[in-house]
């Protein structure tokens, strides 16, 4: 690899390279994962309905995520940022609008499932389908603020990927990060935690539990809280006293979000995973149908 560009301030030549292997790991897993579920959904016709759309579509936004990632690794084995400073503001761009989608994604899918086991209602393609439009234009207008200089997109503390600067902590960060974090990370972690939380008392009724209903809140959190807490922070207290390894910790963690979800969604669906197996072996089997009313 190129070694003549100058380590970035604060990490070894050993801290670079494990950073940079994490980060191809996690692209290149999430790339495969999320990859698999869209085809599956694009190719088995049974997998097509509208409560499956919304996994489909917390895939997109999981792929856009995990080829971030792979960018990010490529330069890190660089050692530079090939792509000048337009290709900084567009990588930044594109990182959080698919993160603010999956987010939203998630928060959806808890939704319907809500309706799925507890209301017995069947979302319809017209509301999935203005509800993933929604949530594109709604992400994209979050995003596209830095760009215009609302908050700002800069390079991370290993200056190999870009996204919002919280090291400046000034009135215009302040102003953008509070509204940006309720209706992009407070309402979605309400729904997701209220909607489960009603899943788990059916569940408990009915004593027959299709999933664990408190893993997805565990895993949402675990990979966005870290980014949340250094973002609030950053807000309050100079970023910059806070060590640049240490810092690098939530993008990292936010990046295993497209590795997981896959998991939890798709694979971890009775209902979705079935189609999987069926494009991949080519192997026929009955997708369970939970019996619901039209919503
Ligand atoms: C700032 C911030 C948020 C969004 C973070 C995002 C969207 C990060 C994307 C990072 C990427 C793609 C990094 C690439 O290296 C949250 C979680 C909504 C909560 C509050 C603070």
């Amino acid at each position: 690899m190129v070694s003549s560009y100058p380590l970035p301030e604060g990490f070894s030549d050993f801290d670079v390279f494990s950073l940079g292997s994490c980060l191809l790991v996690e692209g290149l897993l999430g790339f495969f994962l999320n990859g698999l579920t869209i085809v599956s959904f694009l190719k088995v016709r049974e997998l097509r309905t509208p409560s499956n759309f919304l996994v489909f579509s917390l895939a997109m936004a999981d792929i856009g995520i995990s080829m971030n990632a792979t960018i990010a690794a490529f330069s890190s084995f660089l050692r530079y940022w090939p792509y000048g400073s337009d290709g900084c503001q567009t990588h930044g761009f594109q990182g959080f609008l698919t993160a603010l989608a999956s987010i939203h994604f998630l928060a959806a899918i808890a939704w319907d499932r809500y309706h799925q086991y507890c209301t017995r209602t069947k979302l319809q393609w017209s509301s999935a389908i203005c509800l993933v439009a929604f949530v594109w234009l709604f992400t994209a207008f979050w995003s596209a603020m830095p760009l215009i200089g609302w908050g700002e997109y800069d390079y991370e503390p290993l200056r190999t990927c870009c996204t919002l600067d919280i090291t400046k902590g000034d009135r215009n960060y302040v102003s953008y990060l509070i509204p940006m974090s309720i209706f992009n990370m407070g309402i979605q972690v309400f729904v997701v935690m209220s909607s489960y939380q009603s899943i788990s008392q059916k569940f408990k009724k009915t004593g027959n539990p299709r999933f664990n209903p408190s893993t997805p809140l565990k895993a949402m959190l675990g990979c966005w809280g870290p980014y949340g807490i250094l973002a609030y922070y950053a807000a309050v207290e100079n970023a910059n006293l806070v060590s640049p390894k240490l810092r690098m910790i939530a993008p990292i963690l936010a990046k295993t979000s497209p590795t997981i979800n896959p998991f939890l969604y798709a694979l971890g669906n009775e209902n979705y995973r079935g189609g999987i197996w069926q494009f991949v072996t080519g192997e026929k089997i009955d997708v369970p149908q939970i019996e619901n009313k039209s919503k």
